[in-house]
């Protein structure tokens, strides 16, 4: 499979992306803005990502959104929730491959530990069990990170022998391949999401993606049906659904929600009523160009046209 790219809503000048060089996210920032001219701000994590986004610094900033393997990137997952409103504009899907990298010279019957990125050790736990079942694991901020902390310490030893990163860092760095497509499922694939201050609204494609945070006024039986009837009842399909704690209390849940469909759509909109009226609050992450560029089905009873047709006739009863 090859990164999809869709269309560019806006070239912003500076790009900022969960780096250093060498990261998954730098190569969906790759494939997601080729535009010239543009420059590619490094940042160190999602949280500085995106920090630099609310505060003017970048106009743009790419990060992991969702693993086929390991699901929601609550990083980022929980910064869009909460702080300064912030819109996505655009979806990149990228392949995942790992491999384990050492300086040269290192041979694997000598590493005792191993960093790496969370979300990349989730993805090797089984080929780690099987040829390296003692190794420590030891976090750093990316996977990249991982690789130019082998090579970066002025001659201090690295707190880890070998790195789990994308191959493109193990080169970049010289160093040593010591296994390569160690990843548990040959097929995984991270999507990662292009993210922007509010007020921008990339065109409806007819194969767009909504994306939403609700909060519920109060825990009751039926609360999250309610919440799912809204789009239920108007033909829309939901893409991915996560509840995350809103950390004010135990027990205090919000949900973060992917929905087919444009914000432009009658549907959609119907629906975000709907919620509005419903939540305690409904945070909308932006729509955009699904990536996988799939016209959207819609039913005939849910089409702009039907619900077109159903307002006139309202009208022409109230007499308005
Ligand atoms: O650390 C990286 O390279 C990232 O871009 C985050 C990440 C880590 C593991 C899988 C996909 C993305």
């Amino acid at each position: 499979m090859t990164p999809t790219t869709p269309t560019i809503p806006t070239s912003p000048t500076r790009h900022g992306y969960f780096g250093p060089e060498g990261t998954f996210t730098q190569m969906a920032l790759h494939a997601w803005a080729p535009a010239a001219g543009q420059e590619h701000v490094p940042l160190p994590s999602v949280e500085a990502a995106l920090n630099a986004l609310r505060a003017g610094e970048v106009d743009a900033a790419m990060v992991p959104i969702e693993n086929s393997v390991e699901g929601g990137v609550s990083a980022t997952l929980d910064a869009l929730a909460s702080g300064d409103p912030l819109v996505v504009v655009g979806e990149v899907l990228v392949p995942i491959t790992f491999v384990l990298a050492a300086r040269p010279g290192v041979p694997l019957g000598e590493v005792r530990a191993v960093g790496t990125h969370s979300h990349a050790w989730a993805q090797v736990r089984g080929w780690m069990g099987t040829h390296l079942p003692d190794a420590v694991y030891v976090p750093t901020l990316s996977t990249a990170a991982a690789a130019a902390g082998l090579v970066g310490t002025d001659g201090e030893q690295a707190a880890y022998q070998a790195a789990v990163c994308a191959p493109v860092a193990a080169r970049n760095l010289g160093l040593e391949v010591l296994a390569e497509g160690i990843g548990d499922n040959a097929a995984a694939v991270t999507r990662f999401v292009s993210v922007a201050r509010p007020g921008q609204l990339p065109e409806r494609t007819g194969a767009d993606k909504t994306t939403l945070v609700l909060f519920q006024r109060d825990d009751h039986a039926g609360g999250l049906l309610e919440l799912l009837e809204q789009f239920a009842v108007r033909g829309i399909n939901m893409s991915r659904l996560e509840s995350r704690p809103t950390k004010s209390s135990m027990g205090d849940y919000c949900f973060s929600i992917d929905i087919e469909g444009h914000v432009l759509d009658e549907r959609v909109g119907e629906a975000l009523l709907g919620l509005k009226r419903v939540c305690a609050d409904v945070r909308f992450l932006g729509s955009y160009p699904a990536a996988h560029g799939t016209a959207v089905r819609v039913t005939p009873h849910t089409s702009d046209a039907a619900f077109g047709e159903a307002r006139a006739w309202l009208h022409s009863l109230r007499g308005t």
